[in-house]
């Protein structure tokens, strides 16, 4: 027989028990073998919030997952070969997509709409068949358009919702702190900056007047600095020299990403980021989808931010990035249309 209190701490560590499982998830990475999906599965691996991964990929998964496995963190690991995908989703509550062909030197991420279309929309299909309630994480490229492609899959097959379905621009916020800092000498933590439109050069739209170290940055400063975040993608590839685009800092924040989505999943207030989802900030001009600062919580968005003020060279941006970005989410749903 249990003494009184022995049995109060025993029913509060089974409540906390039950909060903290009810907290956790399975999460999987589609293209899990490749430059970003390898270290991405590390950091979720990683992640307390994440009770079991799920590796999936045309080529390398298993491998990956038995190497990640051994990491000394709760969550299981399981590696899925090429025609075990549907296997790879049970029970999926978040997917992650970095599957796709990424850059090379003279390439727009518009070039790889070609061979990248198609991957993303036969892998949402996949989710629409065997998670149809999963939360979706697209960073295969042009974000831009990959985005409508998924959401059309989704509706084709009756499950969307577009509270479920994310462009990753967060690589942009993460450069944009960075650069930010490099140019005021401030630390990163005090340079944060929302970053709206797209993930693509002029659809880039960092809204560096809105934080007290951007907004003193003027001139030729302020527009390398702009120029920079906006092109930071071709900075990688240039150097990377054919060995292909950003994989390392995009892992990075990938994994920022996917946290800040668990974090809003599991109930914590409060979680507010830029992400490229559907939205009606911009429906006037035409646009379905736009990146501004979004609220996540138990739904996935559950509040998505205006922009903001802006300053009159913030302005301009916005005027170039529209235009364009209504061409690529055009594109997206085209080729949708006719899949
Ligand atoms: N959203 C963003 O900010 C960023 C996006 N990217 C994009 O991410 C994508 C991946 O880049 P990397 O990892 O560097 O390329 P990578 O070539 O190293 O890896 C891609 C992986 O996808 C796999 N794959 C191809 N087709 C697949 C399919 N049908 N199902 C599952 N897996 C499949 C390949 O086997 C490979 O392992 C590219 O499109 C790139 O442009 C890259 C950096 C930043
Ligand atoms: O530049 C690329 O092709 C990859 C990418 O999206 C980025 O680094 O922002």
């Amino acid at each position: 027989m249990l003494s009184r209190s022995a049995a109060r701490a025993l029913s509060s560590q089974s409540r906390q028990f039950s909060s903290s499982a009810a907290r956790q998830t399975k999460v999987a990475v589609l293209g899990a073998g490749g430059g970003i999906g390898q270290p991405l599965s590390l950091l979720l691996k990683q992640n307390k919030l994440v009770t079991s991964l799920s590796l999936y990929d045309i080529r390398g998964a298993p491998g990956v997952a038995a190497d990640v496995s051994h990491i000394d963190s709760q969550s299981e690991v399981k590696g899925y070969p090429a025609d075990q995908l549907d296997q790879a989703l049970e029970g999926v509550k978040v997917v992650v997509i970095p599957a796709g062909v990424p850059r090379k030197p003279g390439m727009t991420r518009d070039d790889l709409f070609n061979t990248n279309a198609s991957i993303v929309r036969d892998l949402a299909a996949a989710v629409a068949r065997s998670a149809p309630e999963a939360h979706l994480l697209i960073i295969s490229n042009p974000v831009n358009s990959t985005v409508p492609i998924v959401s059309e899959t989704l509706k084709k097959a009756g499950v969307y919702d577009p509270r479920r379905v994310f462009g990753v621009t967060t690589l942009d916020v993460v450069r944009a702190a960075r650069f930010l800092s490099e140019v005021t000498g401030a630390h990163p933590d005090e340079c944060k900056v929302t970053v709206v439109g797209g993930h693509s050069g002029s659809t880039i739209v960092p809204l560096l007047s809105q934080t007290a170290h951007g907004k003193a940055v003027k001139g030729e400063v302020y527009d390398k600095l702009v120029h920079r975040i906006q092109f930071g993608g071709d900075e990688v590839v240039k150097a990377k020299d054919g060995a292909g685009s950003a994989t390392l800092s995009m892992a990075y924040a990938g994994a920022k990403f996917t946290d800040a989505l668990l974090r809003g999943l599991s109930g914590e207030k409060g979680v507010v980021t830029p992400t490229f989802v559907k939205s009606d900030l911009f429906a006037k001009e035409g646009l379905e989808y736009f990146s501004s600062n979004v609220e996540l919580g138990p739904n996935g968005v559950e509040k998505i931010h205006p922009v903001g003020p802006l300053s009159a060279e913030e302005e301009k941006l916005l005027a170039a990035c529209l235009p364009d970005l209504k061409k690529n989410i055009e594109k997206g749903n085209a080729f949708a249309a006719q899949s």
